[in-house]
C-alpha cells in the first residue's frame, strides 16, 4: 500500500496541475515579500519574535477542527500513534497567547482549532498559510476534521468529501472582497479522497463513504432546522430541500469547507474534510440539535495513514 506521504511527492491535482518533487506553500500577495515583519496576529506567532523554519519546517500533515479540545485530544492521540510520549511531560499551547485558536505540534504533525462559520477558519488559515510558506514547508497535506449533520445516511458515517458546495448546491466560494465578489472553486483533492476511504476501508466497523459536503452560514435556518430562534419555512420545505440535496450528491452540512477548499488549493496544499455526521433527514430527531458533540471525529481515519509517516 501506497503511504500518503509518498503520494504527496508527486500528485495530479483535479485542475490538472502536476507536482513533482516539492511542492512549496505559497502566498498569493505582492505586499508581503517587501513586509519587515509580519505578525501573525491570531496565532501570537511572528517572523521576528519566532524562528517558524525551526519551530514548523518539518511539517507535513495539518489537522484542524472546530473545538479547542477536540484539537488537544487529536494531539495526545497523534503523540500516542506516532510513540512521542517520551519526549514531552504534557503537549504545549503555542498559542497559548491568544485565546482565539490552540495549537499543537506532534512531529509532522500540526492540530489546530478554528472556531465556528466561515470567517473564523478563514482568519486561523490566512495566519496558518503564512506560517507555513515562512516555515518553508513542502508537501503538506492539510484535512478538516469536524462534526456535520448528515442527510440520508447512517448516523456516525465518516464523509470524506469531493466537493464541497455551497447553499446553492454549487461548488463555488464567493468571497466578497472590497466591494466585489469574487467566485473561487471548491473542489477538494480527490486523489486525497480516494486514498483516505481506503484506508478506512481496513478499519472494522468503520462507516465510510466519499461524497459531496455542503457549507452553510448559519447552524439553524441555513440547515434547515426547525427549532432555532428564528424559522420561517415550512416542515415539507425543509425536507423538499435536503432532498434536492440529497440528490445532488450531497451527504452531509457543515460551515467550513468552502472557505477551507478554495483558499487551500489557490496556496499549494492537498485538502480534503472527514467529517462524522448526526443525521438531519430521516430521524425521529429530526428537529433537535444535536447536543454532545465533544468526541473527536473520525481518529481512525487518520491511524492508518500517519502510520505509514517514518
Ligand atoms: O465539528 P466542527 O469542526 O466544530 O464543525 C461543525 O460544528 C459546528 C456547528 O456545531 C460548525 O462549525 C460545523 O462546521
Ligand atoms: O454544521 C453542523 C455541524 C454538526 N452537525 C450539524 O448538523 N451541522
Amino acid at each position: 500500500m501506497a503511504s500518503i506521504l509518498s503520494a504527496s511527492n508527486k500528485s495530479m491535482r483535479s485542475d490538472g496541475n502536476t507536482y513533482v518533487g516539492k511542492r512549496f506553500v505559497h502566498v498569493k500577495n505582492p505586499y508581503l515579500d517587501s513586509m519587515d515583519e509580519d505578525i501573525l496576529y491570531h496565532l501570537d506567532l511572528g517572523t521576528k519574535t519566532h524562528d517558524l523554519p525551526a519551530m514548523f519546517g518539518d511539517v507535513k500533515f495539518v489537522c484542524v477542527g472546530g473545538s479547542p479540545k477536540r484539537m488537544k485530544a487529536f494531539a495526545l492521540f497523534m503523540q500516542k500513534e506516532l510513540r512521542l510520549e517520551e519526549s514531552r511531560e504534557d503537549i504545549k499551547d503555542i498559542c497559548a497567547g491568544t485565546d482565539r485558536y490552540c495549537m499543537y505540534k506532534i512531529g509532522p504533525v500540526l492540530s489546530i482549532s478554528h472556531g465556528m462559520g466561515i470567517p473564523s477558519i478563514s482568519i486561523m488559515l490566512h495566519e496558518l498559510i503564512k506560517l507555513l510558506h515562512h516555515a518553508q514547508c513542502c508537501d503538506v497535506t492539510i484535512i478538516r476534521i469536524g462534526t456535520s449533520g448528515g442527510i440520508g445516511i447512517t448516523p456516525g458515517s465518516v464523509v470524506i468529501t469531493d466537493t464541497a458546495v455551497d447553499s446553492f448546491f454549487k461548488p463555488r466560494f464567493e468571497q466578497i472582497i472590497l466591494d466585489n465578489i469574487v467566485t473561487r472553486s471548491t473542489e477538494l483533492d480527490k486523489a486525497l479522497a480516494e486514498e483516505l476511504f481506503n484506508y478506512s476501508k481496513e478499519i472494522p466497523n468503520f462507516p465510510s463513504l466519499i461524497g459531496h459536503t455542503m457549507c452553510t452560514y448559519d447552524f439553524y435556518e441555513g440547515q434547515g432546522r426547525l427549532d432555532g430562534a428564528l424559522c420561517s419555512f415550512s416542515r415539507e420545505k425543509k425536507v423538499d430541500y435536503l432532498k434536492r440535496a440529497y440528490k445532488a450528491g450531497i451527504r452531509n452540512i457543515e460551515m467550513e469547507s468552502t472557505v477551507f477548499a478554495a483558499m487551500c488549493r489557490l496556496c499549494g496544499l492537498k485538502d480534503t474534510t472527514v467529517l462524522k455526521a448526526e443525521l438531519l433527514l430521516q430521524c425521529p430527531l429530526e428537529d433537535q440539535t444535536p447536543r454532545a458533540q465533544t468526541k473527536p471525529p473520525c481518529i481512525g481515519c487518520y491511524r492508518v495513514p500517519i502510520l505509514h509517516h517514518s
